[in-house]
């Protein structure tokens, strides 16, 4: 196998009217990686997607996929996409549609691998409009495998599914990143990029702008959370403590982010404020929340009352 990069963004730019949809984007897609794009509504996850697929064409910048154009890689059969929408044709059975798909590519996988692939063997002769959505997203798994790519590209692949068929299409997708294929991502859900991906990359209003593993996210937002009662008492003395970074008032609760939490229990023993003390580490959300609000010119999301 070649050795080139998965995919290559540098310096992306794509602008709708006055949203920069793409602001700049540079990064690297390695080989055999499963890669997460994480970001809020309108962050430009799909714009990214669209890019690389050769759907639509970057206003400034380059895309290379797979070490040529995006046109070229898809027209190969060497990348598979699931997108957003997408409904199912009726009447043909799984193995059908499948097969369909497959003889368009050049040098499609063989049916009965997708099929395994995508845990649809036992229902390879189900009609394809007689299934629960869990099963239709598999078989949509199984069409997006049908030219055997090197790279599958999913944007929410499961937006639309329940726990437990969540459960079952990340099993699925895990079998396909095995065989040393790359798998890239799209989502809202912190806890799926957390549990599958190998790598997270945060974009924010058209950027990049977090790349790491989610042990690497925690820690670049920093630390731990340390909350406590303020029974009245004032709180402008909490945003000098050490450690402090953050300080957030909710009621009478404040919230302190901070990267010593001990230095910080300790500053707040000595003057004696320690009521309804919480500490707790800074989960992913928590960091995803840091980084896409540290953004200047971000629009924070609304925080309720203060
Ligand atoms: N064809 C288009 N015409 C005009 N504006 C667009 C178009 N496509 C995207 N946008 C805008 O570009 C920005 C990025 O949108 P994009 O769909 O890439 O975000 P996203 O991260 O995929 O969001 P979501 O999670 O809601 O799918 C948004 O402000 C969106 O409204």
């Amino acid at each position: 196998m070649t050795k080139e990069p998965a995919a290559v963004f540098e310096a992306v730019t794509k602008t709708y009217g006055s949203v920069r949809a793409a602001d700049g984007v540079d990064l690297t897609v390695r080989r055999g990686e499963t890669l997460a794009l994480l970001g809020r509504n309108g962050a430009g996850k799909s714009t990214a997607i669209g890019m690389l697929l050769g759907l639509d064409v970057p206003d400034g910048g380059r895309i290379s996929l797979l070490g040529t154009t995006p046109e070229q890689a898809v027209l190969a059969g060497r990348v598979g996409a699931m997108l957003q929408e997408g409904r199912a044709v009726s009447r043909v059975t799984v193995r059908e549609l499948v097969g369909f798909v497959a003889r368009t590519y050049p040098r499609p996988m063989p049916v009965a691998d997708a099929l395994a692939l995508a845990g649809l063997t036992a229902l390879a002769d189900r009609r394809v409009d007689r299934l629960s959505g869990g099963q239709a997203q598999r078989v949509r798994f199984a069409v997006a495998l049908a030219g055997n790519p090197e790279l599958i590209v999913l944007d929410e692949p499961t937006s639309a599914l329940d726990v437990e068929a969540r459960g079952e299409f990340w099993e699925a997708m895990h079998g396909y990143a095995r065989r040393g294929n790359t798998v890239l991502f799209s989502t809202h859900y912190l806890e799926e990029a957390d549990s599958f991906a190998d790598r997270i990359v945060v974009l924010d209003a058209g950027r990049v702008v977090a790349d790491g593993t989610p042990e690497d996210l925690k820690r670049a937002a920093g630390g731990a959370l340390v909350s406590l009662d303020l029974g009245g008492a004032p709180s402008a003395y909490l945003s000098g403590l050490p450690g402090v970074t953050e300080v957030e008032i909710r009621g009478d609760r404040a919230r302190l982010r901070t990267d010593d939490s001990d230095a910080t229990v300790r500053a707040l023993a000595a003057r004696d404020a320690i009521r309804g003390l919480e500490v707790a580490p800074l989960t992913l959300n928590d960091a995803f929340l840091a980084l896409t609000r540290a953004r200047a010119g971000a629009t924070p999301e609304p925080e309720p009352s203060r």
